[in-house]
């Protein structure tokens, strides 16, 4: 059995938005036990490994999607697995945004309508600003069918963006851009959480963009290892 890996928080003394306690988690074997993790106001923190590790299950997990076997979460101070649906509706509504690996676009709609949902639902402002910065402005009246993976990618970062969550969560943001848009994008991602002092979990395979957070973590052996 692995050794717990008990993190060290940053060296910044601002409030904990995520927290994270002993967490453990098995599907057909065991994917990590025992992990800590603290992510503070205004911090970035990247998670690389193998493919299969479990990184994406700790994203779900630490974003209120999937209940750990065992540990606690916490968000903005609420034990999330302990509140009620309704509250935790809540807290997803307003405070988390989660960037999927694969889209979850509408596909029915275009992409200014997907967008206008999350900013209808989260009581927020559609950012024209924002869509040109992303390199989407032309095309958001096309039905996202209609669009490539990176600008399907791009909206739906613009959709979580638009929401104007305090904590993101993003997995694989950047897995279908090319590296000038990659780097637009997570610098769009990165303002954010400075303009909202929040925090970012971002799963990544993508070194050099890991790296340009301020704490990287490997997940290997079930075990979650700091390694910047
Ligand atoms: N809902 C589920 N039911 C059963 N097994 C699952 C489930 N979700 C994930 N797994 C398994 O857990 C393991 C870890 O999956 P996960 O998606 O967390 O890995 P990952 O590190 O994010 O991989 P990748 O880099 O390929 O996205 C895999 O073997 C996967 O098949």
């Amino acid at each position: 059995m692995p050794l717990s890996t008990t993190l060290e928080p940053p060296i910044s003394g601002g409030p904990e938005l995520i927290k994270a306690e002993r967490l453990s988690h098995a599907f057909d074997y065991s994917l990590f036990e025992n992990i800590d993790l603290t992510i503070r106001e205004n911090e970035k923190v990247a998670v690389i490994g193998v493919s299969g590790s479990g990184k994406s299950t700790l994203l779900h997990i630490l974003a209120t999607l999937l209940k750990p076997q065992h540990g606690t979460v916490e968000l903005l101070g609420s034990d999330i697995y302990s509140l009620t649906p309704k509250q935790q509706l809540a807290i997803r509504r307003f405070e988390i945004g989660i960037i999927f690996q694969f889209h979850y676009l509408f596909k029915g709609m275009s992409a200014a309508e997907n967008i206008e949902i999350a900013t209808l639902l989260s009581d927020t402002e559609f950012d024209d600003a924002l869509l040109k910065r992303l390199g989407i402005e032309n095309v958001v009246h096309q039905r996202v069918t209609e669009l490539s993976g990176g600008q399907q990618q791009r909206v739906s970062i613009a959709r979580v963006l638009s929401k104007n969550p305090r904590l993101i969560f993003a997995d694989e943001p950047t897995g279908n851009l090319d590296d000038e848009t990659a780097h637009i994008v997570m610098d769009a991602v990165f303002e954010h959480i400075e303009k909202v002092s929040g925090a970012l979990f971002l799963v990544t395979h993508d070194e050099r963009i890991a790296r340009s957070c301020d704490r990287v973590y490997r997940l290997e052996n079930q075990v979650l290892e700091q390694i910047q």
